[in-house]
């Protein structure tokens, strides 16, 4: 069924998320919506999956004007939506999560109807597995499953690659090739042009809350950044290299529990001033290496050593690494990191407060409006951190972290960022960091990690298959590690 946006626009107070939106998404065919952040796209699917009413336009859906009022009309309609997070329940089997929504009770045609799925797409799932225990990649497979046994029609996804392996990539992306032939409707929200230009049928930019461009394939990415941008966004510089050789960070036999498999046997010096880029499989040791460097995750065997000093086994070692300096950005924003309800100012409060009861809303109030001006953030002081485009909860992270920090660790630090806002978050760790700042930072994107990085520590199975400066590796021999496969 053919989506039509007519005319659609969004206020939220004094603030135009979109205005005077439209475009069509054909049945049939892949339709990406990209946009820089704060674009509107979010906003914009939305309204079409109900979570947000529009202030005016019409939406028609197969040539029927529709009222999309709440979540449940839009999945009557057959609007489904594949989220960036995965919106299951970890403690429930991979069986009991595709059986959310559906109407059918018998366990055995439920597993039926899973595996059939399942092999369609060349999916390998275990329908007894515990959620909790598998990839990011394949619990969005199990979502997609979930929807498709659900009768969407209409799909939308938001950010699919965030967080999946090449690999998985390489099966979704036919999945989706497949739902389209086969009639459905796809919208794609990203900001990967190379992979939407790949994949998509139709494009659709939006700009300040407005469609700026739209083109069918083949795409001409220079085009379709100037409409994103305004211009082609230039090459940050690199961070210039700086290590001083003092060790800072080093880890003595560890093991540690964490995602999957945790941490085995883990041994690695990082010294003062360089720049580390951890690569690997999601789930293969990297989030756990920067926790265990932040504090927050402690070793069941061996010893981390900050700034010279033994970390201790208790909750005291998070405070013991901040009290040294050290500074850590997780990955998931509103969940680890933001309080997604409460605003902008108060967020400075409480990082003023520390360890004391009492706080100048004064003060708070004056030092929220220049880190606004400083990191350009697109919100009011009283804006709940929650209502931020992720760009703008990104620089509200980095305008909230000490600046006077020795080591900061960053779990994916341009996740869901654009390209322009990617390079204006590497633009300011070169410009306002001391030089001897120790960064340690994790990407899925290989190319980051080659272009930032002094050296490159890649995880695989919970542990360090390949440490090396980045100028004696190359790109394949990092995807072969990553792999657990050594290049010939
Ligand atoms: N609930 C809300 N209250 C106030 N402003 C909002 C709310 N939701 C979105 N906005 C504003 O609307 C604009 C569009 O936001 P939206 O999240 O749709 O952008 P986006 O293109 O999806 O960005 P990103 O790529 O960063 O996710 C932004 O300026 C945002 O701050």
């Amino acid at each position: 069924m053919d989506v039509e946006f007519q005319h659609i626009s969004k206020h939220f107070g004094s603030v135009s998320a979109l205005t005077d939106v439209s475009l069509t998404a054909h049945s049939g065919t892949i339709h990406g919506i990209i946009g820089e952040n704060g674009a509107g796209k979010s906003t914009l699917m939305k309204i079409l999956t109900g979570y947000q009413s529009k202030s005016s336009g019409t939406i028609l859906i197969g040539g029927q004007d529709v009222k999309l009022d709440n979540p449940r009309q839009a999945a009557r309609l057959g609007i489904g939506m594949l989220y960036q997070e995965p919106m299951d329940f970890p403690p429930l089997s991979v069986l009991e999560n595709f059986s959310l929504g559906t109407p059918e009770r018998k366990d055995q045609k439920l597993r039926l109807a899973l595996l059939s799925l399942a092999t369609r797409f060349g999916f390998h799932l275990d329908p007894d597995r515990c959620v909790g225990r598998l990839t990011v990649g394949e619990r969005q497979q199990i979502e997609l499953l979930r929807l498709i046994h659900c009768k969407t029609r209409i799909l939308i996804l938001d950010e699919p690659t965030t967080g999946i392996s090449p690999a998985q990539k390489e099966v979704l992306f036919p999945a989706l090739k497949r739902l389209a032939a086969d009639g459905m409707t796809i919208l794609l929200v990203s900001h990967k042009l190379e992979e939407v230009a790949s994949l998509c049928d139709e494009l659709t930019v939006l700009r300040h809350g407005r469609t700026t461009h739209h083109s069918a394939a083949p795409f001409y990415l220079p085009e379709l950044l100037t409409a994103m941008f305004g211009a082609i966004p230039e090459q940050t510089d690199k961070i210039p290299k700086r290590s001083t050789g003092e060790p800072i960070l080093v880890l003595e036999d560890v093991e540690a529990a964490g995602e999957r498999l945790g941490l085995q046997q883990c041994n690695t010096i990082v010294t003062e001033g360089e720049v580390i880029g951890l690569a690997g499989l999601d789930g293969a040791g990297q989030s756990t290496f920067l926790r265990l460097a932040a504090g927050l995750t402690t070793p069941i065997e061996g010893t981390v050593k900050l700034f010279g000093e033994n970390l201790p086994r208790t909750i005291n070692a998070s405070l013991q690494a901040q009290r040294l300096k050290t500074s850590f950005i997780p990955a998931d924003r509103l969940e680890e990191a933001l309080f997604a309800e409460i605003s902008i100012s108060d967020h400075f409060s409480l990082r003023r407060s520390g360890n004391t009861f009492w706080h100048s809303t004064k003060t708070s109030r004056r030092l929220t409006q220049e880190a606004i001006a400083q990191f350009s953030i697109k919100g009011q002081a009283e804006d709940a951190a929650g209502d931020l485009s992720g760009g703008n909860q990104q620089r509200l992270l980095l305008a909230l972290l000490d600046p006077q920090s020795r080591l900061l660790l960053l779990e994916n630090p341009t996740r869901g960022l654009d390209i322009r806002s990617g390079q204006w978050v590497w633009n300011y760790l070169r410009s306002e960091l001391s030089p001897e700042t120790t960064i340690i930072f994790s990407s899925p994107e290989l190319d980051e990690i080659l272009y930032y990085s002094d050296r490159i520590l890649v995880f695989h199975d919970g542990d360090i298959v390949l440490d090396s400066a980045i100028l004696n590796t190359s790109h394949d021999v990092i995807a072969a590690a990553m792999m657990g496969m050594q290049e010939q």
